[in-house]
């Protein structure tokens, strides 16, 4: 190990992975693991939040590494498999390789490059691929699927697509933000049989609970970063009183951890959690990364190792831009207390 990269793992560490496939709008992902008395956490916001929002993801990284989780109730944590806005043979390929899934979340809603949205047939061929190797690898019928759209459709676009979806499907367990606004969602959760799920509704509103007070959903998605950590959202699990998914933003294994934890000390989980995405990274933090054994991640702790880190180690100008970032978080952090 070099000297500077052993001074930097005392406590904080920036790390940078391509990815094995573009992802929405991201071809890497990046972020910084800080350590203090309880472990290791992980801040990693997306470069396009401001300070404002990203000031909550550090909260959640400071609770991992000064506080420690709560007590889990369950040793194990049921994924998903994440199936990014790819042709169908390598869809095929991605829930093969799984690690025992048996629930796949599909991408839909992609927008491509000249602007337009994805026609929906290569959606259709995308979820009936993923439906195939789930029968194949599971029984008829035993895998779920459910979609995510990262609410690119309108109402209309919506309603002429999840049917379609539902069929290929062979029923969807949920469509997840398949609009932008809340009122969106709801107008498409009356007039729909498969059950919404919202996610950018929670972690990117003024306020969380609108969706619930406006029976906008059926399922609630939880991401641990963007809600500020773990006791945080167990607190907002407790106000929504709806079924919750726990997902992740694309973090290393560092910060997966922190969404197993929250998915283990759930005092209900009906449905699998969105947090086998170490997958989806080239490398990372650890060589004993979190993926999934039987369809589920084991609960435990995570703690980057150094060969592993000298692998993905920042270049000099990233690694500056995240201590940079981290410092101006912190400040807004000490203001808010103050
Ligand atoms: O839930 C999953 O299966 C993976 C996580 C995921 O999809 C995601 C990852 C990063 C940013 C946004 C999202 C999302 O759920 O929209
Ligand atoms: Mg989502």
């Amino acid at each position: 190990m070099s000297a500077s990269l052993s001074a930097t793992l005392q406590r904080r560490f920036v790390w940078s992975t391509p990815l094995r496939t573009r992802f929405r709008d991201l071809t890497s992902r990046d972020g910084l693991l800080l350590r203090g008395d309880a472990g290791w956490g992980e801040l990693s916001p997306f470069w396009e939040y401001d300070d404002a929002e990203s000031a909550t993801w550090l909260r959640a990284a400071r609770e991992a590494a000064d506080l420690g989780f709560p007590a889990p109730v369950r040793d194990r944590v049921p994924v998903n498999v994440t199936v990014p806005a790819v042709d169908a043979e390598r869809a095929r390929e991605i829930v093969l390789a799984s690690g025992g899934c048996t629930t796949a979340k599909v991408k839909v809603g992609q927008r491509l490059a000249d602007g337009s949205v994805e026609p929906v047939e290569a959606e259709v061929e995308r979820v009936q691929a993923v439906r195939e190797v789930l029968d194949t690898l599971h029984g008829p019928s035993v895998g779920r699927i459910r979609v995510d759209v990262n609410g690119t459709w309108d109402v209309d676009e919506a309603r002429r697509r999840i049917p379609r979806l539902d069929a290929a499907a062979g029923g969807l367990e949920y469509v997840e933000q398949p609009c932008r606004t809340v009122d969106e969602l709801a107008a498409v959760r009356r007039s729909v049989d498969v059950p919404v799920a919202a996610d950018e509704s929670v972690r990117r509103a003024e306020d969380p609970l609108r969706v619930v007070r406006a029976e906008a959903a059926d399922v609630v998605v939880l991401k641990v970063q963007p809600l500020g950590g773990v006791r945080a959202c167990l607190d907002l699990a407790e106000q929504v009183g709806l079924p919750v998914v726990v997902s992740s933003a694309l973090e290393s294994s560092v910060g997966l951890a922190a969404g197993v934890a929250l998915a283990a000390a759930l005092p209900e989980l009906p449905h699998a959690c969105g947090l086998a995405t170490s997958q989806l990274l080239t490398r990372d933090v650890t060589d004993d990364p979190l993926r999934p054994v039987d369809g589920a991640l084991p609960v435990r702790r995570v703690a980057p190792d150094a060969g592993a880190l000298a692998a993905v180690a920042a270049p000099p100008d990233l690694e500056q831009r995240w201590l940079e970032r981290h410092d101006r978080l912190a400040a807004v952090l000490d203001r808010a207390r103050a």
